[in-house]
């Protein structure tokens, strides 16, 4: 094995800060700390701008970092070409090559490491089977959709077994069923492959099921690192909470405390929600809960029901409290606009953040 493709226990990013612009503005990528251990699947997670793929590029080697360093182990390697990282990269635009077929793309890197022929046609034949391509393995990549393309491309990356898998919204292009079935044989390659992996997204659903750790960004700064049930159940901010689906953000006042719980008034009704990060009396709060942990009970919060969206099996619907707060929340239940109705928060499920 070649020393670009040697495995590693752990990649440490220290500080890796990335800049398009002047000093005074805010930097695409800032002071990005994070170790990785062998074997991890890591998504890099957030909304559009966020600095994800500035990341991932300054990982392969494709952006000069502005300041900070990478290592893998105690060796740096953030001044290596990308060639000489030895990492698997799928990216969006990841080009093929156009005067070979399905086939020899994803052969093509097994052969320049000469290995037995009959090693080469086995892991190639495993990998077509594994981006389900098998029907079109002769095919030029001019003669394959979008998302045929990029299934070559993430044959073609994991086929060689590298020491790092990256990979910059690899399903993008892909409809919503195949996109679920990609996800499930990606992890398992991951798994079975023994590989570690960084998967950029701003999907929370993909992040969450593919992940061991999710990297939560926004404005070029990590929010929060954490497994998939911390970052869900536990949100650092309220912006990550925004971004995990707690849809409802309210802002009120913390009309008492007691321990790490607080009372917010919502139209008149005293709840308690668990405090997120320093919270003092009468201080400005967003409580932050689900629309899954909303539910019309017999008493409660008093609202008049004004949208309600069928959903299949549940309806979604957004009742005004007091004139002005909405709460969306979900149900089975019938309900129709202009009603009135008595909302409960499941006990446990409201989180308190400063404002
Ligand atoms: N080559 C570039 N020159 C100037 N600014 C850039 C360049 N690449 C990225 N940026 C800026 O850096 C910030 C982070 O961009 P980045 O592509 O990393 O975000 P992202 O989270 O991957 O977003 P998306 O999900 O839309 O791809 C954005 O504000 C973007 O406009």
């Amino acid at each position: 094995m070649t020393s670009s493709t040697s495995n590693f226990e752990l990649l440490r990013l220290d500080g890796v800060t990335r800049r398009f612009g002047p000093a005074d503005q805010p930097a695409a990528l800032s002071e990005l700390d994070l170790t990785i251990e062998r074997g991890e699947f890591i998504a890099l997670l957030g909304p559009s701008g966020c600095g994800k793929s500035t990341a991932l590029n300054c990982l392969a080697g494709l952006l000069p970092l502005t300041a900070g360093s990478i290592w893998q182990d105690d060796r740096r390697i953030d001044t290596l070409p990308p060639e000489k990282r030895g990492f698997g990269m799928v990216f969006q635009n990841y080009a093929l090559f156009p005067h070979l077929t399905v086939r020899d793309n994803i052969a093509f890197g097994l052969r320049m490491r000469n290995l037995p022929k009959a090693d080469v046609q086995r892991r190639t034949t495993e990998a077509i089977d594994m981006v389900q391509l098998a029907d079109h393995a002769s095919k030029l990549p001019g003669q394959l959709s979008g998302g045929q393309q990029q299934r070559v491309a993430i044959a073609r990356a994991t086929v060689l077994e590298p020491s790092l898998v990256l990979m910059d919204e690899p399903l993008s292009n892909l409809d919503a069923k195949l996109r679920l079935e990609m996800r499930t044989e990606i992890r398992r390659l991951h798994q079975s492959l023994g590989l570690t992996t960084v998967y950029v997204t701003h999907d929370q659903e993909e992040a969450l099921s593919m992940a061991d750790r999710l990297v939560v960004m926004r404005q070029g700064k990590v929010q929060q690192i954490g497994t998939p049930e911390q970052v869900h159940t536990k949100p650092a901010t309220w912006h990550v909470a925004d971004f995990m689906g707690y849809r409802n953000l309210l802002p009120l006042k913390a009309s008492q405390l007691h321990g790490d719980q607080v009372t917010v008034d919502l139209g008149g009704t005293a709840i308690r929600g668990a405090a997120q990060g320093a919270v003092a009396q009468d201080d400005d709060v967003i409580a932050a809960v689900r629309p899954e942990d909303v539910k019309i009970a017999d008493q409660g919060v008093k609202g008049l029901v004004e949208v309600v969206e069928y959903q299949g099996r549940e309806r979604a619907v957004e009742v005004v409290v007091d004139g002005e707060t909405r709460l969306h929340l979900r149900t089975e239940q019938r309900v129709e606009p202009g009603e009135q109705v008595a909302l409960a928060v499941t006990p446990g499920r409201l989180l308190v953040y400063p404002a």
